[in-house]
């Protein structure tokens, strides 16, 4: 079966998406999403003047091969941009495979570990009033688990916070949007946020909790110890890293729950904050680490130190990374926990998908492939909008993480 074009979509129902389709002389094509929020156009150009060129000719059965000459073959390794490119044609590749074979994905994959998958949906507050029936709202709606972010007392514009009730997007500007910061103010306020989380709505629910890097390790320590009755699920990139070693002193420090990973490309990002069982839950996703292939590796690798999956699933990635992702979750032994960000109903119509929600769980059909597809005239219906994330800057003007 041999490759016999790619092209690289650009479409932007609301938020920019990056999808490259794979024909085959078969008839079978696939889709891979190559999505990188606020830098969409680099992953284009990498795919279009040196990935597509190469993969012209190759047999398209060849998924690992191609894995590891896209990887090895590149000689400039790991990056977001080269994951990300590599990520595109794994998937698009396990996608031609499973329909060409007339099954779903999952069940290349060694098949069902389980019925649904267990979702988390984000509820964000201007203030605790407010998150507090935010996050009612999402049970409302059934969700078992809920991430719940607030704006901060005496800060202008905090993280996660956004302005729609079930939709947020970061990268809302063309030209990064300011933020300012303040970690004591914000190590103040969240244990009163989630005191008022769990006395109006009980511990049934999973409570989780985003820190989005901005916090030194033993800042760290202090939320992840004032958190502690609270029983959260997981506290997310509580500091940033890139020295894995940082997470040693949160560890040694509190018991809640840690999870990292959305920004990692690679195992070897990851590697020491494994096998060190710094963490509890493990965030990289199918379009930030080079696909189903490499994601699987990370996860058999995780499961040896009974760290668990938690894939990253904002809106920047696309239906097509949602659809890989679930089939992954479906099939993963050490499966934690899927975030979901709903996309919007445009969205939705470009990229028509069979997984379904049911009470806070996420269903994947049984559409051969990944189940999820894109309709390209419509996607041509909504051109690219230069947009960037925001930056964030402490009160005296000092560049921080956002
Ligand atoms: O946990 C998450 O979902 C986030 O940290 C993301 O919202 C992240 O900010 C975006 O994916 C950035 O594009
Ligand atoms: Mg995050």
């Amino acid at each position: 079966m041999r490759i016999t074009g790619a092209r690289v979509i650009v479409t932007s129902p609301g938020r920019n998406f990056v999808t490259l389709k794979i024909e085959t002389d078969q008839g079978v094509y696939g889709i891979g999403d190559a999505t990188l929020n606020g830098r969409e156009k680099s992953v284009v150009a990498y795919l279009e003047d040196h990935v597509i060129p190469v993969l012209i000719g190759r047999d398209a059965r060849r998924i690992e091969d191609i894995w590891q000459f896209l990887y090895r073959g590149a000689y400039w390794r790991r990056g977001p941009v080269t994951m990300r490119a590599i990520a595109a044609v794994d998937v698009a590749l396990w996608d031609i495979k499973a329909k060409a074979l007339g099954a779903p994905l999952y069940d290349l994959l060694g098949g069902r570990s389980r019925d649904g998958v267990l979702v988390y949906g984000h509820a964000n507050g201007s203030d605790l009033e407010d998150t507090v029936e935010a996050v009612g709202r999402y049970i409302d709606a059934g969700y078992k688990a809920v991430r719940a972010q607030s704006g901060v007392p005496g800060l202008d514009l905090a993280y996660g916070v956004g302005r729609g009730d079930m939709y947020y997007e970061p990268a809302d500007a063309t030209l990064p949007t300011e933020t300012t910061w303040d970690t004591r103010k914000y190590l103040r306020y969240l244990p009163t946020l989630f005191e008022a989380l769990r006395k109006e709505h009980g511990f049934d629910v999973a409570l989780l909790h985003d820190g989005h890097h901005r916090m030194t390790p033993r800042e760290a320590a202090q939320l992840g110890k004032s958190l502690e009755p609270y029983d959260l699920f997981w506290l997310e990139d509580s500091t940033p890293a890139e020295n894995q070693e940082a997470f040693r002193l949160i560890r040694q420090h509190t018991t809640t729950p840690l999870a990292v990973g959305e920004v990692f490309n690679t195992i070897w990002d990851a590697k020491d904050l494994i096998q060190e069982q710094l963490i509890d839950y493990i965030r990289t996703t199918i379009v930030g680490a080079g696909g189903l292939t490499h994601l699987r590796r990370i996860a058999d690798f995780a499961s040896l130190w009974s760290v668990r999956t938690g894939c990253h699933g904002a809106t920047d990635l696309s239906p097509v990374t949602m659809g890989a992702a679930l089939h992954f979750d479906t099939w993963v032994p050490n499966f934690g926990i899927q975030e979901y960000m709903r996309h919007s109903e445009e969205t939705d119509a470009v990229f028509p998908h069979d997984y379904r929600f049911d009470k806070g769980m996420l269903y994947v059909g049984d559409t051969p492939g990944h189940g999820v597809d894109i309709d390209e005239a419509l996607a041509a219906k909504y051109p690219y909008e230069p947009r960037q994330l925001p930056v964030a800057r402490l009160e005296d003007g000092t560049m921080w993480n956002w």
